[in-house]
């Protein structure tokens, strides 16, 4: 079957041009799945169609080769560009298509708007009250002012409890004073504080009568409306160059003795009155809800950044040809080395993966917070921060691993900036950080999970969320060649053990003596271990429900030979638990190795077609080596040369110190 689009492919590197031949399936219907519905998939065409017409939105000098300031300045030159076309080029208020324009134009380097869009007007909708919303939330949508979310301290970032900034109620004058005592207390780390917000949610401990209440959100203005200057009491700047996301100013903040009125406390959930009384929140962590939400997006936010460095390395490996298999005539395209296809086609199986959990995540987040501002209930609340604590934690540690490989499967050229993957690396990872270190979200996982143990080891199963559920069932001998269902069980029994186990480690140490703070530290690694499986265990579910409900036939085939890569590579991941524990023979560990092979043969054909499915336009790219025209040897070339170093022949460094070094040594 063929569906070579004519009008793309023409002048394409003919290499590509046949991959895209081969596939078995429609890459617009790929991209309905991946991106949740057809309307929204025919939304990032037209966006990036109008973005295309747009002169001032092209390409400008390589990312790589600008400084800092450089690069900021471009973030907001494009901001600039964006706002003049906003109304044309997507509907107003919608925050996915917010977030693909910002995606394709300004990449994924930083820019001052990346926390306004992410936390502050999310952290204004989940916790202002309408009245405070009236105030601030048109304003901030209308972009009029630039926020961003300050919470992390240089001394803190992972406790929150031990947050040093203060807001210190003053009943006589109604007034917050936010303070911040010690070196250790300054905000580090928010992104988009240093220089470009006006605005911030400053997270700090409510103190009233002397009485510390934790942290609770204020909004406050940094810095003077018309001069951008900062407001007497207000210490601000950006925290340095970092690994990665350079085109961002994090930033630094201190508060001294700073008033803002009583309002400013975000007061949709808890409330302090005019005298000083507090009304509690309907549950003791509503005010962490901006984290759930950047949470429950970053399974689909790390899937797409290891789905751009997935489509540089496979058509580099479509083009790039080395060494010769039985036809010595004409050099193979490495894409047809099975080293290649390992390297590579587990990750794009866990894209898709990723990405489906993502889709699920995300609307999660929207009931919770319909059912929260609406209802009053917060049932769902401890359910959905032990999965997405999990997913954040697995999701960003599998995508460093994933974009690393697909550097290395792309050779030397995978190391050069060209590619641009170090970069998706550098911000990618930066997720293994941000929004909770991973290990501390995985035993945040790992306290739900102990607690459901418990419960079933109580004799209360029925108690079990239905994420829990499994932990109720017994062990079985499994026939792995039924299908999908199979896999689950199997990999459900290892997660099962696993989270029994390092409960009992803890209980273990407790009835030794140990406190159970102590125990749970001694019992962390194993409680981790039980973490990871049982959150793989929900992605390896989701992937199997998502690609069951798909209807074109064709999409379903070649998602179907994904999924079953998927699920012999993670149960052949996790073998040696399933090999100490009996749950798995050594024959079955070469059936899965078997078949492990076989699908990587089977998607081969695909491999292009499943990564252009992700209809990531070359502007968004940014990447020499994976341009849709497969041109590579002629841009890469093109790059060099506009490299700041080609500018002349003879650079000052030679004339000033090589040149007389090589003189001095001649004499
Ligand atoms: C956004 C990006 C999208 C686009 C991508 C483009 C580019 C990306 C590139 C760059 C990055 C761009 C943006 C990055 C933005 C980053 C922002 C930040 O990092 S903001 C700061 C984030 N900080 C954290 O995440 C801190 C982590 N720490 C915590 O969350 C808490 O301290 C912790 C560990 C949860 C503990 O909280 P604590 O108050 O001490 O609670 P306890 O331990 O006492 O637990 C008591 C019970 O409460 C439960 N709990 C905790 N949190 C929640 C919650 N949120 N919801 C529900 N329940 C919660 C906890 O599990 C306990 O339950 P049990 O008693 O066990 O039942
Ligand atoms: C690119 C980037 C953007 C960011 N943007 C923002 C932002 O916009 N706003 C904001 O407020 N913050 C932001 N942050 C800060 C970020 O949220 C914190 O750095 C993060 O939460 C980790 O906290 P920490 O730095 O205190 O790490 P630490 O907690 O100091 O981690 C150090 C080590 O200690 C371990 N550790 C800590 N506590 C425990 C524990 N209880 N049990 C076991 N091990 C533990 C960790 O696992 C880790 O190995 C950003 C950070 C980065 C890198």
């Amino acid at each position: 079957m063929s569906f070579l689009n004519k009008e793309i492919c023409d002048g394409d590197n003919p290499d590509l041009t046949e991959e895209r031949r081969t596939a078995t399936f429609d890459t617009d219907r790929m991209a309905q799945v991946i991106y949740g519905s057809e309307k929204f998939a025919a939304r990032r065409r037209q966006i990036t169609k109008s973005i295309s017409r747009i002169p001032a939105l092209q390409d400008t000098k390589p990312l790589a080769f600008m400084t800092r300031e450089e690069k900021i300045t471009e973030a907001c030159r494009e901001l600039d560009v964006l706002s003049d076309h906003w109304e044309q080029l997507i509907y107003v208020n919608d925050e996915e298509e917010a977030l693909h324009l910002h995606r394709e134009v300004i990449g994924m380097e930083g820019h001052p708007f990346a926390l306004h869009e992410t936390m502050f007007i999310p952290t204004l909708v989940s916790q202002a009250s309408d009245e405070q919303q009236e105030k601030w939330l048109g304003r901030a949508r209308k972009r009029e002012i630039i926020g961003c979310y300050a919470q992390t301290e240089l001394g803190h970032g992972s406790n929150l409890r031990k947050l040093e900034t203060t807001a210190t109620y003053s009943p006589s004058t109604q007034e917050f004073i936010l303070h911040t005592p010690t070196i250790t207390a300054l905000k580090w780390w928010p992104g988009a504080l240093g220089k470009s917000s006006n605005y911030a949610i400053v997270m700090a401990d409510l103190v009233i009568k002397n009485k510390s209440y934790g942290p609770h959100p204020f909004i406050v203005q940094l810095r003077d409306e018309k001069t951008h200057q900062p407001l007497p009491g207000i210490t601000v700047g950006d925290i340095g160059p970092k690994m990665a996301f350079n085109g961002a100013d994090n930033g630094f903040l201190g508060f001294d003795h700073f008033r803002i009125p009583r309002g400013n406390l975000l007061m949709r959930h808890n409330r302090v009155e005019p005298d000083g009384s507090y009304l509690k929140p309907p549950h003791a962590k509503i005010g962490y809800s901006s984290m759930v939400k950047v949470r429950s997006r970053m399974a689909m936010d790390q899937g797409l950044f290891m789905a751009q460095a997935l489509v540089i390395a496979v058509r580099y490996s479509a083009v790039r040809r080395q060494g010769f298999l039985e036809d010595k005539s004409q050099e193979v395209k490495v894409l047809d080395y099975q080293t290649q296809q390992h390297r590579l086609f587990p990750s794009i199986a866990r894209v898709y993966a990723f990405i489906f959990c993502g889709l699920e995540t995300i609307q999660l987040y929207e009931k919770l917070i319909l059912d929260v501002n609406k209802n009053g209930d917060t049932s769902g609340m401890a359910d959905l921060h032990s999965l997405t604590s999990g997913l954040k934690s697995v999701v960003t540690h599998f995508t460093g691993q994933g974009i690393e490989q697909a550097r290395m499967a792309c050779g030397g050229h995978g190391y050069s900036m060209a590619s641009y993957i170090s970069e998706i690396y550098g911000v990618a990872v930066a997720g293994c950080t941000y929004e909770g270190e991973n290990m501390v979200m995985l035993l945040q996982c790992a306290r739900a999970l102990v607690k459901a143990v418990e419960l079933v080891e109580e004799g209360h199963p029925e108690k079990l969320s239905p994420m829990m559920a499994y932990l109720t069932k017994p062990s079985v001998t499994v026939d792995l060649t039924v299908g999908p269902e199979a896999y689950v069980k199997i990999f459900q029994l290892i997660a099962k053990k696993q989270a029994f186990k390092a409960t009992e480690q803890l209980h273990k140490f407790m009835v030794a003596g140990d406190s159970r703070d102590v125990a749970w530290n001694k019992s962390a690694v194993e409680l981790t271990k039980a973490s990871r499986l049982h959150t793989r265990l929900y992605i390896l579910k989701t992937f199997i429900r998502r690609v069951e409900s798909i209807t074109d036939i064709s999409v379903k085939a070649a998602l179907t030979d994904l999924l079953n890569l998927h699920l012999n590579y993670e149960l052949l991941d996790v073998a040696s638990y399933a090999l100490a524990d009996g749950i798995m023979s050594s024959t079955q560990m070469d059936f899965i190795k078997n078949q492990l092979y076989s699908s990587l043969e089977k998607i081969r054909p695909n491999a292009v077609s499943l990564m252009d499915s992700f209809q990531f336009s070359d502007l968004q790219l940014r990447s020499v080596l994976g341009r849709r025209d497969g041109h590579v040897y002629q841009n890469l070339f093109e790059w060099a040369k506009s490299s700041p170093l080609n500018q002349s022949e003879v650079l000052p460094s030679v004339t000033q110190y090589l040149k007389p070094m090589m003189e001095k040594s001649k004499l």
